[in-house]
């Protein structure tokens, strides 16, 4: 839809989304250890985090741990997950009505009290079965995150063994298991998603072809952004670099491509990373997100920390956390208009 451009509003996002008609949904899906909560970092950071309410779908599971392992079933099929119970939830969420979310502890493997989550003025939704068919109508935005099976696994390893008390020799069968799982029953919703962030190992070697034979730095991934084209009626959005620096001595690889493609039948816009961003470039651009959001850096204590974070992941997350903002900003300016008219 295309909109006027007096009918943008010029006041920041955080106060507009604060007097919003309703809360806006993001739904957002992915395997398990793939990087939701990762990903969806930044629209928290940006926008503070006292304006975003997350509900893991972990909690609408049918079984817990110990039953998952005496029925042999997964959690990734979708008969196993109430998610009917999802879906009106997603209807009050969406009518601005606090709901009862059930809770999964991963640490116990048990469910927990269930929670009453009021709804922020964005509420995340993130799970396996995110972008199911019938909740699509309930959701403003959608999400794929869609991580290579060598880089899920290792995160996923880590992470269930060192925090979620798993055992490796178990864990490493169910995610045999998971495979042909994640065919049939995860993996097709990315063809309904606004935006799919693919992870592959760094491709700095091949990239840069027979040049770049130095080490690949820590933590560092070829992403990719796929995103459908929208007018996103925001300002310009900068990355400003400082190209002395590929010139010097102790130049650190940092690649960034455009390409318009196709994905699933679809034109879109495909935006490689890989390597170092320069931190000054990621700091500028996420001023100038900050500038739009209205979030301050004295809301610090709003802000979540950006310790973990590598430069090239923020940049990631911005690349996600823009279209959302779009997307955000044409339903504001919609009520709005309606709200007038
Ligand atoms: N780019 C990255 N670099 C390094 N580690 C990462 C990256 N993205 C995610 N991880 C690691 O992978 C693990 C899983 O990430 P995250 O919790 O975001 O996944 P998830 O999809 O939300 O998982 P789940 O649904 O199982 O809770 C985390 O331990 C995180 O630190
Ligand atoms: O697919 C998953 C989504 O995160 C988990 O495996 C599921 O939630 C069960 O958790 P756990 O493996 O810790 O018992």
């Amino acid at each position: 839809m295309t909109l006027p451009a007096d009918a943008i509003p010029s006041d920041d996002l955080r106060s507009l989304l604060q007097g919003a008609r309703r809360p806006i949904l993001l739904g957002v899906a992915g395997d398990s250890g793939s990087g939701k909560t990762t990903y969806t970092h930044g629209i928290r950071r940006l926008l503070g985090n006292d304006m975003v309410t997350s509900i893991p779908l972990d909690g609408y599971h049918r079984e817990d741990r110990a039953q998952r392992r005496r029925s042999g079933r997964l959690p990734l099929d979708p008969a196993n997950n109430h998610l009917d119970l999802v879906e009106e939830h997603l209807r009050a969420l969406r009518a601005g009505k606090p709901v009862e979310v059930p809770v999964y502890n991963h640490q116990t493997g048990c469910f927990d009290a269930p929670q009453i989550v009021r709804p922020a003025p964005v509420v995340v939704i993130e799970g396996l079965h995110a972008l199911y068919q019938h909740l699509l109508p309930q959701l403003d935005f959608a999400l794929y995150v869609d991580t290579d099976r060598d880089v899920k696994w290792r995160w996923k390893f880590e992470r269930d063994v060192s925090y979620r008390g798993h055992d490796p020799a178990e864990l490493e069968n169910e995610i045999q298991r998971r495979e042909a799982a994640y065919k049939q029953w995860i993996d097709f919703q990315k063809t309904s998603a606004d935006v799919v962030v693919k992870i592959h190992e760094s491709d700095l070697g091949e990239l840069a072809h027979q040049q770049y034979d130095g080490p690949v730095p820590d933590n560092c991934y070829h992403m990719e952004i796929v995103t459908a084209p929208v007018n996103l009626h925001l300002p310009a959005l900068h990355l400003p670099m400082n190209l002395n620096a590929a010139m010097e001595a102790d130049a650190r690889p940092f690649m960034l491509a455009m390409v318009p493609s196709s994905y699933w039948g679809k034109r879109v816009n495909v935006t490689h990373i890989d390597g170092v961003t320069p931190i000054e470039a990621i700091q500028q651009l996420e001023e100038e997100i900050m500038a739009l959001t209205g979030i301050a850096r004295d809301l610090d204590s709003c802000l979540v920390s950006d310790e973990a974070q590598n430069s090239t992941m923020r940049l990631a997350q911005s690349l996600v956390a823009w279209p959302f903002l779009g997307k955000v900003r044409c339903l504001l300016s919609q009520w709005q208009h309606e709200d007038l008219g």
